[in-house]
């Protein structure tokens, strides 16, 4: 049972959160993305889609630590190399097995699981999103996915397990296990890519500095707002 942090409700400590994002294994990550992009390795398109999740999480003003759960090196290697703590997948039962699992490793304090699919996500609206679950009530906090049924972000305040339920219709799952939803005016938080249609709609929004060049985009981080 995680306990509150000193200060976790006095509003003056900003970096309080954890943020745990897992990622699979390439060669199995988003098959639902398979051939979105003729004549780039899958794999690098999914490599991509989670380093610029990471880089968004760590440019994030509220967040202190970004825990990748992973059994993949090369995703290990380069979510490393743009800071995050990086863990095994254990017990390496799926997602969310993955995410209980990051949990724990974050040990007290604010958590929040995010998914590795966010690569047009801007850190202000990350920002955004964690500072509302940390108002109002002490449920755990979820923000669905851009049409409504799965979930991006799910957050618990100290003391609380995650309890995830990620995985098909999430949005209900989260919300039918006590979860309340956020719904604030997050288009990049919410714009999770596991299709060809999805990838359209976040290169639309502006891509990531590694997902951007795959997608012949020119869309830099440094020149979208943050
Ligand atoms: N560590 C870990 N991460 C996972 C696992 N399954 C899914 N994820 C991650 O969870 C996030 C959301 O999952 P999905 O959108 O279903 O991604 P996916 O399973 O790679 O995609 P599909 O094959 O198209 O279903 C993605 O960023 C995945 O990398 C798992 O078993 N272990
Ligand atoms: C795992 C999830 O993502 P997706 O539905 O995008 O696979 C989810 O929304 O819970």
């Amino acid at each position: 049972m995680r306990v509150p942090a000193p200060g976790w409700q006095d509003g003056g400590v900003t970096q309080v959160w954890t943020v745990v994002v897992p990622v699979k294994r390439l060669d199995a990550a988003k098959s639902r993305l398979r051939g979105a992009l003729p004549g780039r390795p899958h794999e690098a398109l999914a490599l991509a889609l989670a380093v610029d999740t990471v880089e968004a999480v760590r440019a994030c003003s509220v967040v202190a630590e970004v825990l990748v759960v992973t059994d993949d090196q090369a995703v290990a290697a380069a979510t490393g190399a743009a800071g995050a703590r990086v863990v095994p997948d254990r017990p390496a039962a799926g997602l969310n097995p993955a995410f209980r699992y990051g949990a724990a490793v974050a040990g007290d304090g604010w958590v929040a699981g995010l998914t590795a699919d966010l690569p047009a996500l801007r850190p202000v609206e990350l920002a955004a999103a964690l500072s509302a679950a940390r108002s109002g009530p002490t449920n755990r906090r979820y923000v669905p996915d851009a049409p409504g049924t799965g979930t991006v972000l799910l957050a618990a305040p100290p003391g609380m397990p995650l309890d995830p339920r990620f995985g098909g219709n999430s949005a209900a799952a989260h919300a039918a296990s006590g979860a309340l939803p956020l719904l604030g005016d997050w288009p990049s938080l919410r714009r999770d890519v596991d299709t060809a249609a999805d990838l359209a709609a976040a290169t639309r929004l502006g891509l990531g500095a590694h997902t951007a060049p795959l997608c012949g985009t020119t869309t830099p981080t440094a020149s979208r707002p943050v």
